[in-house]
């Protein structure tokens, strides 16, 4: 019998995290848009490396924030506007411009499968306003203008084919669209966007519309909700999990509700003892920024250092791709999902379905981590030694036998007072991360 929720707090509260989103532990986030245009940003800092201040929003990294960068009136992205579309070229023309002329989005799903993700979440609606189809709410978007397809609903059905999960992603508290006052700080940012109860029922009738169209299996907002709509929010997401059983929010609704919280690069919290999730993009962006070359983001071992020691923490990694504005993925970031799938191929069992472990993580040094994960009765060492060729480390309170799930890694075990130390000579194809079974 499905249960159904009423539209109060009480309600929600009793909402579990879906199983599939706690085994999934793998996501693709896709920032794609108007901003996939020009796909320029300084490169200057991750977030939470400078205080969010005027420095950081008039010299902001994230491509997808152009809008904004451009209606600050000074710095590096306003100069750059200046010089290649001219002062006068206004943001909104770049919606002629966005034709997905090469996007096939049955190759990108086939990509996202290869890669070992197990869901993918789309941008509908970001800070621009721009919506990614076709809102009877606006007609500011890729239905009527650009790519005239309803991208959302491609992505969709492409993603579902490949037996992945979808995820919609919206800008519920700013939209440039309403109130495009320039954001130099978090108190623009959080508090003084998109102020009018007009604004607020426009939020909450293009989420409906989301819901309602393509059953979304993740509910992304981003930032929060309209303060003024906040009293609607009960019967959004009563509505949302009625009529998507297994559907999963996220922690951005003004701190109201959620069912997962997020960090997005250093920023925001995470504990063990309740479900989280890691986003970031590849390099310092979410949207495609052309100057974001091969050596300028996360290295393959990295990425898939952060998954394992997310995983093991407890979180999802929701990994993000800048698509370009023809619809290709630059090759720099397919190679990553590409090399990500491989060392899942391998090591998968110990990622997939598994469960954090009552083992804590330890960190030997800045280059060697051990992380535990558990599955099946099965106790997972995962032992991440970054650029390095050998390693041993002693782990306390281990004993029995230890497997390596990578048939190519060359490892010795020995039972040392009270542990296990494992001496890896080689770590075969498996990025520096050896990964061991313990029966
Ligand atoms: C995925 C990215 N999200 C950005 C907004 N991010 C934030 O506000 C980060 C702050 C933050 C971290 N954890 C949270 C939990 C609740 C509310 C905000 C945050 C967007 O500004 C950015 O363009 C991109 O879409």
């Amino acid at each position: 019998m499905k249960k159904r929720y009423a539209s109060t707090w009480e309600s929600l509260k009793e909402h579990q995290v879906p199983k599939w989103y706690e085994d999934g532990k793998f996501g693709i986030f896709i920032h794609w848009g108007l901003y996939s245009v020009p796909a320029f940003a300084p490169q200057t800092w991750e977030l939470g490396e400078v205080p969010p201040d005027e420095t950081w929003f008039s010299n902001n990294p994230y491509a997808e924030w152009y809008y904004n960068s451009i209606n600050v009136g000074y710095g590096p992205s306003y100069d750059y506007h200046v010089q290649k579309y001219g002062k006068d070229f206004k943001y909104e023309q770049f919606a002629d411009m966005w034709k997905a002329e090469k996007w096939n989005p049955a190759e990108w799903a086939r990509l996202f499968k290869k890669a070992g993700a197990e869901y993918v979440v789309l941008t509908t609606k970001h800070h621009d306003g721009f919506c990614l189809f076709p809102s009877e709410y606006t007609d500011y978007n890729a239905w009527r203008r650009g790519p005239q397809r309803d991208i959302v609903g491609d992505l969709t059905d492409a993603v579902r084919e490949e037996k992945l999960r979808m995820g919609l992603y919206y800008s519920g508290i700013v939209d440039w669209t309403f109130a495009d006052d320039p954001i130099l700080n978090n108190e623009d940012l959080f508090h003084t966007a998109s102020p009018t109860f007009a604004y607020a029922d426009y939020a909450y009738n293009q989420s409906m519309e989301l819901i309602d169209r393509y059953a979304p299996s993740v509910f992304w907002n981003d930032i929060g909700w309209p303060r003024q709509g906040e009293q609607n929010l009960p019967y959004l997401l009563s509505h949302y999990y009625n009529t998507v059983e297994d559907g999963v929010v996220n922690d951005r609704f003004n701190d109201l509700f959620h069912d997962f919280t997020t960090k997005e690069y250093q920023s925001g919290s995470a504990n063990r003892r309740e479900k989280w999730e890691m986003c970031r993009g590849m390099g310092l962006s979410f949207g495609y920024n052309a100057m974001e070359s091969d050596d300028k983001i996360i290295s393959i071992e990295d990425a898939i250092s952060l998954l394992v020691s997310t995983v093991a923490n407890n979180g999802n990694l929701l990994l993000n791709i800048g698509p370009r504005a023809d619809g290709t993925i630059p090759e720099e970031q397919e190679k990553r999902l590409l090399a990500i799938g491989e060392w899942l191929r391998v090591n998968g069992e110990a990622i997939y379905g598994s469960r954090c472990s009552s083992r804590e993580s330890i960190k030997y040094t800045d280059q060697i981590q051990v992380h535990f994960t558990e599955r099946e009765g099965a106790l997972y060492v995962l032992i991440d030694a970054k650029g390095r060729s050998q390693v041993a480390v002693t782990v306390p309170g281990l004993r029995g036998n230890a497997i390596p799930l990578d048939p190519e890694v060359d490892a010795e075990i020995t039972a040392v007072d009270g542990g296990l130390c494992f001496t890896v000579k080689n770590f075969g194809s498996s990025q520096n991360i050896a990964v061991f079974r313990l029966n």
